[in-house]
């Protein structure tokens, strides 16, 4: 077991681990491809499985891979920039969310009980707004590796694979202004309809995400900057569980556009910084499909889902599960004396 990830007690340290992430298991790669070519199927016939498996070994570090202890983490966090009229739910929501996890009454509920997995919430510094983004940085340093601390202190070595997910009343308008920030093209590019913004709604959030982009363009060159400035207590555990993740050997599975805009730093600090996640769906946020073609990730479902929760993660577990069930459990053709190809 790799030794216990230790936080970065300043910016300094967290860029070091952003841009020195560990490497995948090259041989384990290989050794579960030349497997994946002795079993009873046609080769490629179990399509993007077969790269399931062998993307689960080579971050688990081993040529039989599994996904039996799963957990889904939802990160929640509240957003001052809700102050600009940015949702149509009140703030207050998020926490009555996080009692409703807490019950057992949500849909990821649900989902994590179907898909066998164990969920935990982590309510991201009690739930204290950030500042709102239109007149100050929505962290200042303190916050923001706090913020990133307690969602690497949340992900537990030992993991097989882990889903990320968040509840955030506001936190399409920061992760749209992540994207803006990270990727340019404006608040107009990145602004979806969050919870249910009509057409005059989804105008207005972009001209906020203007505004901060105008106040903060002396920072936006630093990807870190972008998400202490522009981002949330929420979406700065989610980049923090992913990077610990990756040091535990753990594969991640990423969810909706917020979840994604809170990695996006990692790809954009070190090309294959995201490498060990795999995008579980495409969600209905118009921003979502541009932040996976910029970040190279093909979603693994598309179901329309715009819920967050770690809802589409969930929903892709057992995609993983049937990956490395096939890899690991399948007859070759020589066990099962089956014909090889003429
Ligand atoms: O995951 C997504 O792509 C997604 C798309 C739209 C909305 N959400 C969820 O809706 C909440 C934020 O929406 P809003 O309109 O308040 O910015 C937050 O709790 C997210 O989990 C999530
Ligand atoms: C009710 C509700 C549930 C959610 N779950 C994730 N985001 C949400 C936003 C709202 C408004």
């Amino acid at each position: 077991m790799p030794p216990r990830l230790s936080s970065p007690q300043n910016m300094a340290a967290l860029r070091a681990l952003c841009i020195t992430p560990p490497p995948a298991d090259m041989a384990a790669g290989h050794a579960i491809a030349h497997h994946d070519a002795s079993l009873t199927k046609p080769p490629g016939s179990l399509g993007r499985l077969e790269e399931l498996a062998r993307w689960a070994g080579q971050w688990q570090r081993t040529a039989w891979p599994r996904a039996e202890r799963v957990e889904i983490i939802v990160f929640a966090g509240n957003h001052g920039v809700t102050a600009q009229g940015v949702t149509p739910w009140p703030t207050d929501v998020t926490r009555q969310m996080v009692e409703n996890f807490r019950n057992g009454g949500a849909a990821i509920n649900q989902i994590a009980r179907v898909s066998g997995a164990q969920l935990r919430v982590v309510a991201v510094e009690e739930l204290r707004p950030t500042a709102d983004f239109t007149y100050a940085p929505a962290m200042d340093e303190p916050a923001f590796l706090r913020a990133v601390a307690c969602g690497m202190a949340a992900v537990r070595p030992g993991t097989d694979l882990l889903c990320l997910g968040e509840m955030g009343i506001g936190n399409t308008t920061t992760a749209a202004a992540v994207c803006a920030g990270l990727f340019g093209g404006g608040g107009g590019a990145w602004a979806g309809r969050g919870t249910g913004l009509d057409d005059a709604g989804v105008r207005h959030k972009a001209q906020v995400i203007d505004r901060a982009l105008a106040r903060h363009a002396a920072h936006l060159h630093d990807p870190l900057a972008v998400m202490r400035h522009l981002g949330g207590h929420e979406l700065a555990a989610m980049l923090g569980a992913a990077i610990a993740a990756r040091h535990y050997n753990i594969p991640v599975l990423l969810d909706g556009f917020i979840c994604t805009a809170a990695v996006a730093a990692l790809e954009v600090l070190h090309a294959g910084g995201l490498d060990h996640t795999r995008l579980a769906h495409c969600s209905a946020e118009s921003g979502h499909g541009r932040l996976a073609t910029a970040l190279g990730l093909s979603p693994l479902l598309e179901l329309g889902l715009r819920l967050g929760e770690g809802s589409g993660a969930g929903l892709a577990i057992p995609l993983v599960r049937a990956a490395t069930a096939c890899l690991c459990g399948m007859a070759t053709f020589a066990q099962a004396e089956v014909s090889g190809r003429k």
